[in-house]
């Protein structure tokens, strides 16, 4: 039916456009796009950019959103995403996803819908008598479904001020106040050791710099979820090469349950998660 949908949305969107744009230009419109809440992401290719401004008023008219954003690059310690505003003027949108409510600034925060599945299995990954430490917690995108779904205990952690704001405004969308703890600082300067059944470690490219945090906080016995970026050539040995190796400095033996790959990070690299058993030697 959706698909039905889209099928149909395409070729009025075209229609629509072919009466102002060049005719080479109309196969360069954007044929997928990312709907969250009522905010579009839409790609445009640089030939497009003269034109975003009537473009975006017809994907917004058509699909019937109230903002729309050109995708851009997202970077930066707090993955921010800097998408530029090309139509309406509200980039704050409420998202429903699995029954979680995330309410973010879709130009600033990373919300990918890539990582779906993975926000889907926390929702039923843990028991209720856990403590869960989110050492990247974002908007709560991974923790909200514990705490929402597992009933379990979570502790949030997230440094950027204005992601903060969100995660907090979610704790209390999604009615899990009385399980879920957020903190606005690095993760690094948290105090708990000793205290996590299971640790979320939701972030790329540095993380294995947190694997020695993130062992403090754990119980003698733990599970961690890490995710990292890696290089398909040093696939499938890494990350958990580099995982084991530091865990056994700190006197820790990691078991490896399962690894998955959660999306393309870019050409050649992998955005990976491993479920780790880890365990006091
Ligand atoms: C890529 S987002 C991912 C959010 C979520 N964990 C997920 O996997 O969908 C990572 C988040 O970690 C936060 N962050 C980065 N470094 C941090 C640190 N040292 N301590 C706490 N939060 C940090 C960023 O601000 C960002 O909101």
């Amino acid at each position: 039916m959706k698909k039905r949908k889209t099928q149909l949305i395409k070729p009025r969107i075209r229609e629509i456009l072919s009466k102002t744009l060049p005719p080479r230009l109309v196969d360069f419109l954007p044929k997928h796009w990312v709907q969250l809440g009522d905010v579009l992401i839409l790609p445009l290719r640089e030939e497009l950019l003269p034109y975003k401004h009537e473009i975006a008023k017809v994907y917004a008219e058509v699909l019937g959103v109230k903002t729309v954003l050109r995708k851009g690059r997202i970077g930066g310690e707090f993955r921010e995403t800097n998408y530029e505003i090309i139509y309406g003027n509200n980039p704050i949108t409420i998202h429903k996803e699995n029954g979680i409510l995330y309410k973010f600034d879709a130009s600033k925060v990373m919300f990918s819908p890539a990582n779906v599945k993975e926000r889907v299995r926390m929702a039923s990954i843990a028991k209720p008598d856990e403590l869960v430490v989110d050492m990247f917690a974002g908007i709560g995108h991974l923790s909200l479904p514990i705490a929402k779904h597992c009933g379990a205990k979570v502790i949030a952690i997230e440094k950027s001020p204005y992601t903060f704001r969100f995660l907090v405004e979610n704790i209390e969308l999604n009615k899990v106040q009385d399980r879920m703890t957020a903190y606005n600082i690095d993760n690094r300067e948290f105090k708990g050791e000793n205290i996590a059944d299971r640790i979320l470690m939701g972030y790329v490219v540095k993380t294995h710099e947190f694997i020695p945090k993130a062992l403090e906080i754990a119980k003698d016995e733990a599970i961690i979820h890490y995710h990292n970026t890696v290089p398909e050539r040093l696939m499938p040995e890494e990350p958990f090469k580099t995982f084991q190796e530091t865990a056994r400095e700190y006197n820790y033996e990691a078991e490896l349950l399962e690894s998955r790959i959660i999306k393309r990070y870019a050409p050649g690299v992998w955005h990976v998660v491993l479920d780790v058993r880890v365990f006091k030697k």
